[in-house]
């Protein structure tokens, strides 16, 4: 093992060296924040190190020449030393005094870019996986949550900096004047010199602990913020009111914040044996310095010099500090620095994320090096990815596919078999929980198959370049974001390297039959799709689900060769929904389309249905194939359509206009009349 290595293996045999490394560790990443500003940085540390201790000097010098100056006269020689002195003590003083703001605006300067940085770094990381396991795992949200106070939270490293520009110098005047005592007596120097690094060292490790307790309350911390996000945010606030369930949720957040916060509070500050115990020894060696030099200056060992002199490296040798907030933000760097880095680390370049498999591996599974060979990872870890235009061509197969989440017990899909031909559109049905939705984000690449293989065109979906096959990929998911954005935006963001593309915009805006209403808009495409912004407006949930719709089709004006459609009808209303069952062919002309719904209506222009049961397919047919089999297909079909006619009277007599009755004849009477 080299110096170096046996160096850095110190923290891990001495936890207490942590918090000295974290300093290091922030010094190297300085640079790569900005290089002028960390060049400012050491060059004010060193300057407001060493002009104290080039001032305790220059005094001592010009005490002891003050005798001659006054025998001699100001115009001889002594005197002209005397005034020389003078100068250059007043000139080092001011110095001081220019110094000392340069430096604490550098600190602070260099400190918010550091949170920048580190901000920057990490939202790039938490981006770069290409599946979405990550984003459910508990150990990497607390990572993340540690993101989101980099800029507002009391840890933020930024703070650190700021701590180094004022606290660096210290140790150094310390130092140097530890130094300057070497001459007075080698013992007592050496004693400051031994002292002060183990008190700081101490005091260093107890801020440490604490900042650490604190960091690891982080997933409790989460479930409180929760809480209290559900409280003030606007997503609940009806159920909240309705249901008068804001009692209950205070309750509950200072319920989770108390347990959280309780170990930290009987934590919060530094051991009183180490506040004693370092104070008590700095308190003695002090009383053994002062009482030296006092006898010696007594006895007449030292000149007037010397004795102004050894006073003030006394004084610089105490003006160390150790106790104070600056110290205790010095070791947020030991505590966030390092998480930060390690977090990107984890989900970064190189080895990319891999989830944690769940206890109980899939019965089969091959088990190597303590993660499931073939197990839920990122597709983006997998190597030589290959280029993916215009695919797929011939279609994509699940080829004997497992999956299970992350930590999870249950199997989403079990040894799963299903061709999508290429061209064709393909619809696929189940109950609730069937693992339809698991299907999609396998086929979207979020996930890897635990066991199995995902081809396109005959080729393992893990070995094409992940990004190159999303971009073949236009989904409207079930639950699709809706982003408080301009509706340009909001439809562009299906493939932003077009989104400033007006005619794609307005093309796939009329496609999901949303364009009117975005005409309609007060600012048209430009309208901030939230009344949380000044001019803002909110949707309807059917409004906002042709919007997402208006982003899948976007993506395949821009060249994507796969749409998926999960649930595109389930907040539409009837007419809407028929609008789009009419358009469908248009819609879906020339893709390869996978429609999932549990609105048989819309189920059946597909050119093929499958019904999906206890993660694998029990039923695949045509609609009239699936209908003559008289299986679970016909059985949820007739359900649907039976359950319809049998409301149809009762409405009719009310007045209301029927689907049947619109334009396009389309949805449920259709369906009951194909029945
Ligand atoms: N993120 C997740 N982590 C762990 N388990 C999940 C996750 N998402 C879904 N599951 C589980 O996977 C199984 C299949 O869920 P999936 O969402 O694929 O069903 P679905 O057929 O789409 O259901 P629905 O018709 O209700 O949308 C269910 O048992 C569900 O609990």
């Amino acid at each position: 093992m080299t110096l170096a290595e046996r160096v850095r293996a110190l923290p891990r045999r001495w936890p207490g060296f942590e918090s000295i490394r974290g300093i290091p560790i922030l010094l190297r990443l300085l640079p790569s924040v900005s290089r002028r500003q960390s060049a400012l940085l050491g060059v004010g540390v060193l300057l407001t190190a060493a002009l104290p201790v080039a001032a305790v000097a220059l005094t001592g010098l010009l005490v002891g020449s003050i005798p001659d100056a006054v025998r001699g006269g100001l115009d001889s020689a002594a005197g002209h030393r005397t005034l020389d002195l003078l100068v250059a003590v007043g000139a080092l003083v001011v110095a001081q005094r220019l110094v000392a703001p340069m430096l604490r605006a550098v600190s602070m300067t260099l400190g918010r870019e550091t949170d920048r940085y580190l901000q920057d770094r990490v939202l790039a990381a938490v981006g770069r996986p290409g599946g979405i396991a990550h984003l459910e795992d508990p150990d990497i949200l607390a990572h993340v949550r540690l993101v989101k106070g980099l800029g507002a939270d009391a840890q933020r490293p930024g703070l650190a900096v700021e701590g180094l520009g004022y606290v660096l110098p210290s140790w150094l005047q310390a130092l140097g004047s530890a130094v300057v005592l070497l001459f007075f007596s080698w013992w007592i120097g050496l004693l400051w010199l031994v002292v002060w690094p183990i008190v700081v060292f101490a005091m260093q490790q107890e801020y440490l602990r604490v900042g650490e307790i604190g960091y690891g309350r982080s997933d409790a911390l989460r479930r409180a913020e929760y809480l209290r996000d559900v409280a003030l945010g606007p997503a609940a606030g009806k159920e909240i009111r309705v249901w008068g369930m804001l009692g209950w949720l205070i309750d509950a957040f200072e319920r989770a914040w108390y347990t959280a916060m309780a170990p930290v509070w009987k934590v919060r500050s530094p051991r009183g044996s180490v506040l004693f115990g370092a104070s008590g020894a700095v308190l003695a060696v002090n009383a053994v310095s002062y009482g030296l030099l006092g006898w010696a200056a007594a006895r007449g060992d030292l000149s007037v010099a010397a004795v102004a002199i050894y006073t003030q490296a006394l004084a610089g040798v105490n003006s160390y500090t150790a106790f104070d907030d600056r110290n205790v933000y010095l070791s947020y760097a030991a505590v966030t620095v390092p998480k930060v880095l390690a977090l990107d680390a984890r989900l970064g370049g190189s080895g990319g994320y891999s989830a944690p498999v769940s206890a109980a591996p899939v019965s089969g599974d091959r088990v190597s090096g303590g993660r499931v060979s073939g197990g839920p990872v990122s597709v983006a870890e997998l190597p030589r990815p290959a280029a993916a235009p215009g695919l797929p061509r011939h279609g994509v197969r699940f080829d004997g596919v497992t999956f299970r989440y992350p930590r999870s017990e249950r199997t989403a899909l079990c040894g799963l078999d299903l061709t999508i031909p290429a061209g064709r559109s393909l619809a696929i049905v189940g109950e609730n929980g069937a693992g339809k939705t698991s299907l999609v984000k396998l086929l979207c690449g979020l996930y890897a198959p635990t066991r199995g293989r995902l081809l396109v065109d005959g080729n393992d979906l893990a070995d094409l370049d992940p990004a190159a096959w999303r971009d073949q990929v236009a989904v409207l998911f079930q639950d699709f974001a809706r982003y408080h954005l301009p509706v340009r935006d909001n439809i562009g963001l299906g493939a932003p390297a077009y989104a400033h593309d007006e005619d794609r915009l307005r093309l796939a805006a009329r496609k999901a039959g949303v364009l009117h209403l975005v005409e309609s808009l007060p600012h048209g495409f430009d309208t901030v799709l939230s009344r949380e912004y000044t001019g803002g407006v909110d949707l309807s949930g059917g409004q906002w689900q042709r919007i997402a719709l208006a982003r899948a089709m976007f993506a395949v004006q821009a060249g994507a060769r796969l749409l998926i459609l999960d649930e595109p009808t389930a907040a539409l209303d009837v007419r809407a929904e028929a609008e789009l069952y009419e358009r469908f062919l248009e819609l879906t002309e020339g893709l390869t389309t996978c429609l999932i719904s549990h609105r048989f209506s819309t189920v059946r222009r597909a050119d093929r249905i499958v019904v999906l049961a206890d993660g694998g397919v029990v039923e695949d047919g045509s609609h009239e194939g699936l209908m003559d089999l008289g299986g679970r297909y016909a059985e949820m079909f007739t359900l649907q359509a039976s359950r319809f006619l049998d409301e149809q009277p009762a409405r009719s007599a009310g007045g209301h206009r029927l689907p049947s009755d619109t334009s396009t004849g389309a949805t449920g009477e259709g369906m009951g009349t194909h029945a």
